[in-house]
Parts: structure tokens; C-alpha cells; sequence
């Protein structure tokens, strides 16, 4: 499965509200990119273009994948779990195949719930679960859709520390090779899981210099802690 690269050049407005304006973003195949940026810069619009959600966007400019057509092609994590509150855990995993009319995969929707701790859970419905648990549901359905191009928003942001940590761990290691772009708020996110990161603004990008190693890296390690702290400091002159 090869992964393509991502580009996104131009506007994009919501009715009257522009809601960016001259972006060229450009996300590197088969690694992960993330976006971090103001509340309402436009970080979540740029993930719905590139999952095909454009319904009310106007998008002035250009948007695709390096090798053609992005339809089929994308799994998005939206920040919404959108799972199915009348399925249980399981059911709402095996959702995508059932859409599409394919026999649902259950051994492996059970494998990727256990991967991510659900394992006794598999059967709860949504209303049964905390919000870490659901996220991590909507995490087993994103990694089971199993596309070349993979869209998180906040994907970890309701889990407590030591889950966050694992969870990142775990998408590392099953979207490697992917192509994935990852919208976060969290500084330390970023200088775990990125290849490139970029802070997006109303003036448009910018890129901060990486950690070395390879993604995830240790929390610990000493230049992923001075990138968090840069980035934050970066973050905090861009408000
Ligand atoms: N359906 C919509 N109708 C009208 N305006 C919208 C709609 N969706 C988003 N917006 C507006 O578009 C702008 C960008 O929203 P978006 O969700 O892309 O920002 P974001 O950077 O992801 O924010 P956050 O970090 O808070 O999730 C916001 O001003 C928001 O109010």
C-alpha cells in the first residue's frame, strides 16, 4: 500500500468567513505531519477537505494526493467520536466494512480493541464507556479502516497521561509508513510523533525544527523535551 503525499494551495471559506487564506501546506508521504495553531485558525477545515467533508466549504485553489484521487483513500479521526450510541464497541469498530457491505473482520475488530485496552469492553455501547474509553474506540475504528492516509484531530485528548502515551505508541507502530496528518494541541505530542511540524497562523505556516530519533520518540529524551519547549514558546508568540 503506498501512501501518497498530501498538498492543500489556496483559500477556503465558510459562507462569508474566509477561513484561510494563501495556505501551502504540503504533507510528506508515509510520515506523520502535525498541525498545531490557534483555536480557530483552521486546522479541523484542512482535515475535512482532505476527507472529502466539504459539504458548506468553498475552497479557492487546489487540494489532493501526489498520485491522484483521495476517495477511498482516507481515514479521518475527527475530534467528534461519532460512533454510534445504539452499537457496541465492537459493532461501531467493524462499522466502515458494514457500510460498504463487506463482511466485517471480527477477529481483527477485536484484536485492535484489545490493542487499545478495550478488551473487556468490546461489548458496551458508547453510553456505557467513560471519554477516554470512546475515544479509544474511535482510535480502533480509524486503525481498522487501514488507508494509506490517515487524518487525527486531537485523537489522544481525552486520555489521562500514561494512556495518552501507550495510544501513541500504538498509532506509531501501526500507521508506520502511513500517510498521516495529525492535528494536536499538545507541544509534547508533537515532538514525540513528528516528522515535520508546522504551526499554522492567519499569516500561514510555519515549520519548527524536528527532534532527532525515530518517531515515537522517548518522551524523556532531551531534545524532545527542549522541542516541546520551543514549540510552546513558539505557540505562545503566535497567539
Ligand atoms: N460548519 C461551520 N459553519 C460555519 N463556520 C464554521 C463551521 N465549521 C467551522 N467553522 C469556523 O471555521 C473556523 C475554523 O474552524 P476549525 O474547526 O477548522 O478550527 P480549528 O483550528 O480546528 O480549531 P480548534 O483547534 O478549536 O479545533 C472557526 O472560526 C469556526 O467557527
Amino acid at each position: 500500500m503506498a501512501a501518497p503525499a498530501l498538498h492543500l494551495k489556496g483559500s477556503a471559506r465558510i459562507g462569508d468567513q474566509i477561513i484561510f487564506a494563501d495556505l501551502d501546506l504540503s504533507v510528506q508521504a508515509g510520515a506523520w505531519t502535525c498541525l498545531l495553531g490557534a483555536s480557530g485558525v483552521g486546522k479541523s477545515t484542512v482535515l475535512r477537505l482532505f476527507a472529502g467533508l466539504t459539504k458548506d466549504i468553498d475552497v479557492d485553489g487546489s487540494y489532493g494526493a501526489s498520485d491522484g484521487a483521495l476517495e477511498g483513500r482516507v481515514a479521518l479521526m475527527a475530534q467528534d467520536d461519532l460512533l454510534l450510541p445504539w452499537l457496541s464497541a465492537l459493532d461501531n469498530v467493524l462499522i466502515g466494512a458494514r457500510l460498504r457491505a463487506q463482511r466485517p473482520d471480527w477477529t481483527r475488530g477485536e484484536d485492535v480493541l484489545a490493542r487499545v485496552g478495550l478488551r473487556d469492553h468490546i461489548a458496551k455501547r458508547p453510553g456505557e464507556l467513560s471519554g477516554g474509553q470512546r475515544q479509544r474506540v474511535a482510535l480502533a475504528r480509524t486503525l481498522m479502516e487501514d488507508r494509506p492516509i490517515v487524518l487525527l484531530d486531537e485523537p489522544f485528548s481525552a486520555l489521562d497521561a500514561l494512556t495518552r502515551a501507550q495510544m501513541q505508541e500504538l498509532a506509531a507502530e501501526l500507521l508506520l509508513d502511513r500517510t498521516v496528518l495529525l492535528v494536536t494541541h499538545d507541544p509534547a505530542e508533537a515532538a514525540r510523533l513528528g516528522h515535520r511540524i508546522v504551526i499554522m497562523t492567519d499569516a500561514g505556516l510555519q515549520d519548527v525544527p524536528v527532534p532527532t530519533g525515530n518517531v515515537p520518540r522517548a518522551v524523556d529524551a532531551s531534545d524532545v523535551l527542549k522541542a516541546q519547549a520551543d514549540l510552546l514558546n513558539q505557540l505562545r508568540i503566535k497567539q
